[in-house]
């Protein structure tokens, strides 16, 4: 059976769906041999915020991905409560400049992959997802988010900015005029509030009706010449990609200048100290 050939995991059974399997400390990566759709599994307890090593484990996942003939991936949590708290901000912390350039490399890096996947993509948001966890459900396809979590770029209420790329990933799924709004306020959506402006494309109950329901888009390319998607995904795509290959050293000295100063230390302190009195 050519799915055998998949099989990498030895603790998977020969009958079981997950045929494939590659789980790495940060990121399950599983294929439905039925389906032949992939589950993009983050798992970064408590938050899966997003540091060098979860966001290096889950770009080495989607590239790999793109060698499988796979009908889509799913991207999603293995937390309860939380898709994703977004970009680690100890990384961002009174940061040493080389593992802080590494860093971002690796967002914008997993960014670039997540964007311009050949395969469909959907986000599966299982929970909360502020900023940098927003950031990369816009680069799916299409989102589906569980009932009563919140959504956005939320970047000023940290006193820092959103970057070029975040704001166009945003501009290419809502309006310009909700996109100043929102950005400018640093504003979190509630689900059914995401729904309302386009910034999530279905609501959900629970995971398990995230994942039914994105089977069921990815259903939709069944009649769809694959080429003639992915060319068009190109097309609608290529201009915000290039943008950032063509300005990547720009963005990374950017934000390695940014971090630097006094002011955006000091406000992350602040930010930080009212996260853990939140407890
Ligand atoms: C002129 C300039 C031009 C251009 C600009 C150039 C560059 C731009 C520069 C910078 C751009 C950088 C972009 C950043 C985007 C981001 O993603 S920033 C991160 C934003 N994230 C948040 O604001 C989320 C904060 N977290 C929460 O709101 C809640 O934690 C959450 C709702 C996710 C979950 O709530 P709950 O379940 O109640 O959990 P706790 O709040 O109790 O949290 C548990 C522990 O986790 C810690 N934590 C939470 N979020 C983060 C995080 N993002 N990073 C690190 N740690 C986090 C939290 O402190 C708790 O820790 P503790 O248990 O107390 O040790």
């Amino acid at each position: 059976m050519a799915s055998r050939m998949f099989i990498r995991s030895k603790s998977i059974a020969f009958n079981t769906l997950r045929t494939y399997s590659s789980s790495t400390k940060l990121v399950d990566v599983s294929i439905n041999d039925k389906t032949g759709i992939a589950t993009v599994t983050m798992q970064r307890p408590p938050v899966n915020s997003l540091n060098l090593e979860l966001l290096t484990e889950l770009n080495g996942a989607l590239q790999d991905l793109g060698s499988k003939k796979i009908k889509g991936a799913i991207l999603t949590s293995s937390l309860k409560t939380i898709f994703s708290a977004g970009l680690d901000i100890l990384e961002m912390y009174k940061p040493k400049p080389e593992r802080a350039s590494a860093f971002w490399t690796s967002l914008q890096d997993t960014w670039l992959t997540l964007y311009s996947t050949p395969y469909p993509t959907v986000a599966a948001i299982n929970g909360h997802s502020p900023a940098g966890g927003c950031l990369l459900s816009l680069a799916c396809e299409y989102r589906i988010m569980v009932n009563n979590y919140t959504i956005g770029l939320n970047e000023t209420k940290l006193g820092i900015v959103a970057p070029f790329w975040f704001v166009a990933s945003m501009k290419n799924v809502i309006s310009h005029r909700e996109s100043e709004l929102a950005l400018t306020s640093g504003r979190l959506y509630k689900t059914d509030e995401a729904l309302k402006v386009g910034l999530i494309d279905e609501t959900a109950e629970n995971k398990d009706d995230a994942l039914a329901k994105a089977e069921k888009f990815f259903a939709r390319f069944d009649a769809v010449n694959p080429i003639a998607r992915l060319l068009t995904k190109q097309e609608l795509r290529g201009e915000t990609i290039k943008e950032l290959e063509d300005r990547k050293q720009e963005d990374l000295d950017r934000f390695v200048g940014f971090l630097m100063l006094p002011a955006v230390q000091k406000g992350l302190d602040v930010y930080l100290q009212a996260l853990k009195k939140k407890q």
